[in-house]
């Protein structure tokens, strides 16, 4: 059973995941999402000192480097309990976002207002499946109405042109579906989505954006690998940056 089911994990900023440094309450960063580890810690095959040591910080590089079967990335989830966001949202954000733009947008589409005078399946909109809510949350944005995918482009045309550096929960603009009416939503369209929400923890954060940059590549995922940053496809795995301490 997990910690903390998914629909309940937390906005946490990097402060105050620092405070749980302790083996009394002791939590990581992985992946801009925050475990807490204080109950496995010393049952971790790695050892306890390790996971003391990275207490309270950002432990993404150092586990990748250490672990080397799937079976950790496999337990971590029973552990996370939030997720990085830089500043909290406040309450009245909260109220407004990310809820009420899509809402606006739906009550649109009811009075016939689509672009393209596609018609909207409401039911799609209703139950996202639960890993966009996830990723919905990670972004603290909604990504089911984003611009079109790569998917959708004609072949050669570079699907970053697409997406704007901040992509407003976007008027929809007609997603395909599958036979059975689900939204075709993968996990490459929605890697292409985060591609642009590549940015900082926080402003000494030792990953600048730069080094992130996104070689004309396209989809793959970014990756640490011996110290580097990579840009993995498939086989390839493109060196991108380096992780400075
Ligand atoms: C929730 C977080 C974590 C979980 C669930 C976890 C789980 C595991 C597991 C299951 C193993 C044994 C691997 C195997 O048998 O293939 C392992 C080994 C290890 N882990 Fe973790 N780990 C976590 C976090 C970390 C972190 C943050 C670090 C680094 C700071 C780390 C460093 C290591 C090391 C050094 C080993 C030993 C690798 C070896 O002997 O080959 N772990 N971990």
């Amino acid at each position: 059973m997990p910690l903390v089911a998914p629909a309940q994990r937390k906005p946490y900023t990097v402060e105050e995941v620092l405070k749980h440094n302790t083996a009394a309450s002791l939590w990581v960063i992985m992946n801009r999402k925050v475990y807490d580890v204080t109950a496995f810690h010393k049952k971790h095959p790695g050892g306890a000192g390790v996971l003391l040591q990275m207490g309270g910080k950002d432990a993404t590089a150092a586990a990748a480097a250490a672990h080397k079967s799937i079976l950790p990335a496999n337990l971590m989830w029973e552990f996370c309990i939030g997720y990085i966001v830089r500043v909290k949202p406040d309450e009245t954000k909260k109220k407004e976002e990310p809820v009420a733009k899509p809402e606006k947008e739906k009550a649109k589409k009811k009075k016939g207002d689509s672009v393209h005078g596609h018609k909207h399946n409401q039911a799609q909109r209703k139950s996202p499946p639960s890993f966009i809510e996830d990723v919905e949350r990670m972004l603290s944005r909604p990504v089911m109405a984003t611009s079109k995918s790569s998917q959708d482009l004609p072949s050669g045309q570079n699907s970053k042109s697409s997406i704007p550096a901040n992509p407003e929960p976007a008027v929809d603009e007609g997603e395909k579906t599958d036979g059975e009416g689900k939204l075709e939503r993968t996990f490459t369209t929605i890697m292409e989505e985060m591609e642009s929400e590549v940015v900082p923890l926080n402003d000494d954060d030792p990953y600048p954006r730069e080094r992130f940059s996104t070689p004309s590549a396209g989809i793959g995922l970014l990756c640490f690998l011996q110290g580097n940053v990579c840009w993995s496809r498939g086989e390839e795995s493109l060196k991108v940056g380096q992780v400075v301490n």
